[in-house]
């Protein structure tokens, strides 16, 4: 994660590969705030460091922030009961600019000349560090040390007439990924950058119309899905209905090619395609690229079981649940100490040794990041008394970071960018490592191979091909542009 205010060395980290963050708003419902706090609840899984509400009631607007879950947050009926109003958006975050302080916490709102506005993003800016000392000496005051709040600024100093224009034209700025939710004293917005790298979609709830990250979001609410907000679409909705702008110039599209493979909830559909569907489709790739005989499948629980399903009915191996996951341990639980987090894997899995001693096992996951997970399950597995433990992977090999919405650890920590293939297997502990090739990746998601001179996704983070300028990062992860520190909250612990 990079801070805009902060030197790289005052931020904090762990050590995974973290998610993104998820949005959701609603515009026409009675209890829009407690419909949205169920919308996030759907989307928890893209963010669990912080949540909030902003609704609007026809004259005021109301907002809670808090960080944790949303279940934390928001299921009292004492804090909706303080969100009234028939219009609500919502955010759950992840941060990828800006630690995890309240002042980060989203959605951002200001009052502006022209009337409140609340801001939820999911996405990176990649150039938000230029743009924000730019505003800096030009006078502009921030609040937070998040990429998002650069959009606010651009959109205060705008000369357009309109709140979405002068979005837009905010937006026109900007580089990287971003998803928006906004809201206004008029209606609701929503924004996808012209490579449309993050997913939206547009759903509607017995009239009323919502936007969020991933269709999981409606089904929890019974909404049904209208489509997808398409790359480089504008979205306004308000009393007069809904009006579609597509105000930037026209780009090819790079949807986020890794919400196949492990962000999005496997229930999701994402631009046309079936989460579950496409990653059984890996497994079945995998199965053909990288064979081995064995007794059996084990999926690394939770985003390894799509997968490996794929790979048992391609290869006819039987599918265990070798390892079993425990419940109450998130996507991301931060060890609160070094000896803790060694221990870590363990307080989220455990061998199910009826299932693996005496076995040849292949072990599926979705992806090696720092590799922390996969040595540790293996150890695990063979203390269970597996006779072989093969590993396959359900991507190629992650060597690159993300600056597009995703809290990639740097460059230099990726364990395949320090190893080959071979010493990657050593340290995991593996009889044989294999990774799904780039042809084989895009075959599952429906392409016959992946082209280079047509991509049709963002691959950035196997392959180092990013789509947008790296305005503020070097390769190396490092912002670029910080300023000097500034006043520093207690990041979460
Ligand atoms: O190589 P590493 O640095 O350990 O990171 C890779 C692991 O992290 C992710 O799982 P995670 O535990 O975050 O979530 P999940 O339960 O959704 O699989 C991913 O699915 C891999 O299992
Ligand atoms: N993961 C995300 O999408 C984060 C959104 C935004 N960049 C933030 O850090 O708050
Ligand atoms: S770099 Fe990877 S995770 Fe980031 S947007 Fe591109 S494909 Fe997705
Ligand atoms: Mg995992």
């Amino acid at each position: 994660m990079t801070d805009l205010a902060a030197p790289a060395w005052q931020v904090g980290e762990d050590d995974k590969l973290h998610e993104e963050c998820g949005v959701f708003a609603i515009y026409g419902a009675s209890h829009a705030a407690a419909v949205t706090a169920l919308g996030l609840h759907a989307l928890q899984h893209r963010g669990q460091e912080a949540a909030g509400i902003v609704s609007f009631d026809g004259k005021l607007f109301h907002q809670h922030r808090a960080k944790g879950l949303i279940g934390d947050s928001f299921s009292r009926k004492s804090v909706i009961e303080q969100l009234p109003g028939n219009a609500a958006l919502g955010h759950n975050r992840y941060a990828t600019t800006g630690a995890s302080e309240m002042r980060n916490v989203q959605p951002l709102y200001a009052d502006f000349a022209f009337g409140g506005f609340a801001l939820a993003h999911n996405g990176n800016l990649s150039n938000a560090g230029k743009l924000r000392r730019e505003l800096v000496q030009r006078g502009s005051i921030f609040q937070s040390t998040s990429d998002t709040e650069t959009i606010i600024h651009l959109m205060a100093i705008s000369k357009k007439k309109t709140i979405v224009h002068r979005l837009i034209e905010a937006m026109e700025q900007c580089e990287g990924a971003y998803s928006l939710a906004a809201m206004y004293d008029d209606g609701i917005i929503g924004v996808r950058d012209p490579l449309g790298i993050r997913p939206l979609v547009l759903g509607e709830l017995d009239g009323a119309s919502v936007l969020a990250s991933e269709t999981c979001a409606l089904d929890i609410l019974g909404a049904a899905y209208v489509r997808d907000i398409e790359p480089g679409e504008v979205v306004v909705i308000d009393k007069r209905g809904m009006t579609s702008l597509r105000p930037f110039k026209p780009r090819e599209h790079r949807f986020c090619i890794f919400e196949y493979v492990y962000f999005a909830r496997p229930d999701s559909t994402l631009e046309g395609r079936g989460v579950y569907d496409i990653r059984k489709r890996i497994g079945q790739e995998l199965a053909r690229e990288q064979p081995t005989p064995a007794d059996v499948i084990v999926p690394v629980p939770d985003s390894g079981v799509p997968a490996a399903i794929g790979y048992a009915q391609e290869s006819g191996i039987p599918f265990e649940l070798g390892i079993i996951r425990n419940h109450y341990v998130g996507r991301t639980f931060i060890e609160p100490t070094d000896q803790i987090r060694h221990l870590g894997v363990k307080l989220k899995h455990n061998a199910n040794r009826s299932m693996l001693a005496g076995k040849r096992v292949i072990l599926v996951d979705d992806s090696i990041v720092r590799g922390t997970t996969s040595t540790k399950i293996v150890a695990m597995v063979r203390q269970a008394g597996a006779s072989e433990v093969h590993m396959r992977i359900a991507s190629p090999p992650t060597q690159h970071g993300c600056y597009y919405g995703v809290d990639t650890p740097e460059r230099s920590k990726l364990l395949a960018a320090r190893h080959t293939l071979d010493e990657m297997a050593r340290i995991i502990g593996v009889d044989s490592l294999g990774f799904l090739s780039f042809d084989g990746l895009y075959r599952a998601v429906g392409e016959a191979k992946r082209d280079p001179a047509n991509l049709a996704f963002c691959d950035a983070c196997f392959t180092g091909d990013y789509p947008t300028p790296l305005t503020d990062y070097d390769h190396e992860n490092a912002p670029a542009n910080s300023l000097p520190g500034l006043l520093q909250e207690a990041a979460i612990s």
